[in-house]
């Protein structure tokens, strides 16, 4: 695996602020939602937060599968669908939710089952950024995102250590 640019390590602490700052974008909107759809995996952890800040308690899950490197994405499969009930109205009324967006590719497969519900994803880089209505942060294209459930603590080397500091 080909490893990105700049890297972006992201804490359940952080994660969690982060993903209820969404929360607190969507709740200005002053809507009813219908539904929540949580792109998985990724997007059941925000999913979690958000519902509960939002009072949601109708969650469906859209199962997608995709090999995934930094710089290259396989092909994309969609493993579950929504319950028809909810592509009703193209989808009108339903909060999409993942953890980020990154090409933007799995948002546009959705975006193609239900056009008119309301995207949300914690951070968003810029290729993704267009098929997104709502995020909290955007990080550049060649930056990876690494997530608190990916991780584990490891040892640091000390910065100076081999700079002769
Ligand atoms: O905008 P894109 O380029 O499509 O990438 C964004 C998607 O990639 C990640 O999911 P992934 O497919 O790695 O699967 P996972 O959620 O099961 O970890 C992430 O959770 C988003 O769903
Ligand atoms: N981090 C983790 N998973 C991802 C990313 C990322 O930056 N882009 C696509 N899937
Ligand atoms: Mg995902």
């Amino acid at each position: 695996m080909s490893l990105p640019d700049k890297a972006f390590p992201v804490s359940w602490d952080q994660f969690h602020r982060d993903a209820r700052a969404l929360a607190w974008r969507v709740a200005g909107m002053q809507r009813e939602w219908r539904a929540m759809v949580a792109i998985t995996r990724g997007g059941l952890v925000p999913a979690a937060i958000i519902c509960r800040e939002l009072g949601i308690r109708m969650i469906e899950t859209v199962c997608i599968a995709s090999y995934h490197d930094y710089d290259e994405q396989g092909e994309l499969k969609v493993l579950k669908n929504v319950d028809p009930r909810l592509l009703e109205n193209e989808g009108e009324g339903i909060l999409v939710v993942d953890d980020l967006t990154d090409t933007g590719k799995t948002a546009a497969i959705v975006r193609e089952m239900m056009p008119k519900a309301h995207f949300a994803t914690v951070y968003a880089k810029p290729k993704g950024r267009p098929l997104i209505d709502t995020f909290v942060t955007e990080v550049s294209q060649d930056t990876w995102i690494y997530f608190p459930w990916d991780m584990g603590l490891t040892y640091q080397e000390p910065i100076t250590k081999g700079h002769g500091g």
